[in-house]
């Protein structure tokens, strides 16, 4: 029999056997995220749900942090999948409609929410895989960041055009902040350093590279690649179909869902305390950091996103990019 609880934020269906399923709702009643999980393997799925780009918005922020919270509560849970549902879009970094026009109480709550999600993700007792099927700019580079392992899909999805013409889909992933005009925050751009050295990581903030994932793959920003042709029935995984929400269920013979699947797997296997506390060795210090200059950092973002001349940008940025995408 399947139960369901209902909360304002959280909507558990308690599913089949050992499976349970939950959806973090937004304001308008849409799924932000939805989670699965799979307790006899010790494994989660969270898919970021948020059309049309998974950008983090405050809500979605926020959702995500409850999900990850509600999957760690659960002793049974060793890592979680975090997916999109948008088969050309992991994240498209912040939903700029939040920096447009802000409202003076949202704006910092807004920062906050992503400050959090930054300390929630970055510093989980679970293992993190990211699945990055699409796009993957600025702070949606940062959420993949913030995981364990990444697997970028190398982009040979079907294509557009169809035909001889038919044109390839390359994803690509980086902090691309200063093509825009401005900074990561120190925090974020940290991370790059961490992630790809220093050098490679100077380089790319100044440019503000985007990389495809083959040179994503050889920097070192993501640990796989992985086509996303899918394979024949019989190469599905046991477990995978099962952890994948209804939405995501044709990914089951994806061959990048798979990979991330058997990560997944492996960190689950690895003695948690053991894994947990060599992730704290690389990674506490950072968190103390940012915890430390989190209110300086605040007051710095709504700061610099409500002078004159930000906005202005800001709305002309927005602007082209709703033309960019009417123009399709
Ligand atoms: C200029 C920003 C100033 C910020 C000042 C604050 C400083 C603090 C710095 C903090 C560090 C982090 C910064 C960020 O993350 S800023 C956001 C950066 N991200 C982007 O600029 C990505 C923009 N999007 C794209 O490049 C493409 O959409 C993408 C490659 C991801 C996908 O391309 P595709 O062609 O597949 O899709 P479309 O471009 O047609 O987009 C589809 C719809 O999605 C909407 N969209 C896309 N990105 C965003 C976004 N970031 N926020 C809100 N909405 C977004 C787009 O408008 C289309 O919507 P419609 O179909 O409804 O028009």
């Amino acid at each position: 029999m399947n139960t369901v609880i209902r909360s304002q934020l959280l909507r558990f269906s308690v599913g089949r056997g050992q499976q349970f399923r939950f959806s973090t709702a937004a304001a308008n009643g849409n799924d932000l995220v939805i989670g699965t999980v799979d307790e006899t393997l010790g494994i989660a799925m969270l898919t970021m749900n948020r059309p049309p780009a998974n950008s983090l918005s405050l809500e979605m922020n926020e959702a995500i942090c409850t999900s990850l919270k509600t999957m760690e509560s659960n002793p049974k849970i060793q890592s979680v999948i975090l997916s999109s549902s948008n088969p050309k879009i992991f994240s498209a970094g912040l939903d700029v409609s939040e920096l447009v026009s802000p409202h003076p109480d949202r704006l910092p709550k807004f920062w906050n929410s992503l400050q959090q999600l930054y300390l929630d993700l970055y510093g989980s007792r679970l293992a993190v895989v990211a699945a990055i099927q699409g796009h993957a700019p600025a702070a949606g580079c940062f959420l993949a960041m913030a995981c364990d392992y990444r697997i970028m899909s190398s982009g040979d999805i079907g294509g557009e055009g169809g035909g001889d013409m038919k044109k390839r889909f390359v994803p690509t992933i980086g902090l691309n902040e200063t093509q825009l005009g401005i900074a990561a925050p120190p925090w974020m751009g940290q991370l790059l350093v961490r992630t790809i050295g220093f050098r490679q990581a100077e380089l790319a903030l100044a440019m503000g590279t985007l990389f495809p994932p083959d040179r994503a793959l050889s920097i070192g920003l993501v640990d796989a690649i992985e086509s996303e042709q899918h394979g024949a029935e019989s190469t599905i995984i046991e477990g995978l179909s099962e952890l994948l929400p209804s939405i995501s269920k044709d990914q089951a013979s994806n061959p990048l869902m798979q990979k991330a699947f058997k990560q997944a797997t492996t960190f689950a296997k690895i003695p948690p305390h053991a894994r947990v506390a060599s992730k704290l060795v690389t990674r506490q210090s950072h968190i103390h950091d940012m915890i430390a200059t989190r209110d300086e950092d605040t007051a710095h973002f709504c700061g610099f996103v409500t002078q004159e001349a930000v906005q202005k940008n800001l709305i002309a940025y927005v602007e082209a990019m709703k033309s960019k995408s009417k123009k399709k």
